[in-house]
């Protein structure tokens, strides 16, 4: 029987968050000294810290807030695909491997070597992708990076593009120990009413 591997970034002062947001933080309201029967904490955090899934509402003021997510799309098969390229990611990278009827799909690029400081830069989806992906039945991308775009994009066009054939997105999944393959995924977000993305505790088991 394979293991659940975790895919998810530890959550801690030292997470290192998008440039100028809000910096995660736990701290206690009540000591056990002090209630005499307890620890209660709180936690500070922006929707995008750690692995975390965006709701469209992230880029689209109209857009599906978190709750409004099915959760199907977060539970199921998964396959893991390591990316060889340059630069940024397109169809034509992935065109030799057979994607038919693959839902969620998660891309390895090692190309956030150090995972206790944000990236300076990052390989990028090309907006091409999303049609390419969808045609497959691709419903779910993950990565191994914080954003699905290049870092000092404000249009967001992968964003967007995925979002227009129905590809949700999950980013900052840890894939360096994660062999390519079959895997059931489980990346369930938080059932926040309002938000615009949810961090998830994201694991992987081998089925393939
Ligand atoms: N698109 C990125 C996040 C992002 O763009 C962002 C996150 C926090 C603070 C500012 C951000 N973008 C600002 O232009 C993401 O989806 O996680
Ligand atoms: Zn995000
Ligand atoms: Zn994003």
């Amino acid at each position: 029987m394979s293991e659940w591997i975790d895919i998810s970034l530890p959550l801690s002062a030292e997470t290192p968050v998008w440039p100028g947001d809000t910096p995660f933080s736990y701290r206690l309201t009540w000591t056990k000294a002090e209630s005499g029967s307890v620890n209660v904490g709180q936690i500070t955090l922006s929707t995008h810290t750690g692995t975390h899934i965006d709701a469209p509402y992230h880029f689209d003021d109209e857009g599906k807030r978190v709750l409004d997510l099915d959760v199907h799309l977060y539970i199921g098969p998964a396959r893991v695909i390591q990316w060889e390229g340059e630069g940024s990611i397109r169809p034509k990278d992935l065109a030799a491997m057979d994607l038919t009827g693959v839902k969620r799909l998660l891309i390895r690029t090692g190309a956030w070597s150090d995972p206790c400081r944000f990236p300076k830069t990052i390989p990028h989806i090309e907006p091409e992708l999303a049609p390419f992906l969808a045609e497959k039945g691709v419903r779910l991308l993950g990565l191994d990076l914080p954003s699905v775009d290049p870092l000092d994009s404000k249009e967001l066009p992968a964003h967007h593009a995925l979002h227009r054939r129905g590809i949700h997105i999950l980013e900052s999944a840890v894939l360096d120990q994660v062999e390519p393959g079959e895997y059931e995924l489980v990346a369930l977000p938080l059932p926040l009413k309002e938000a615009d993305g949810s961090p998830v505790r994201a694991v992987l088991k081998r089925i393939g």
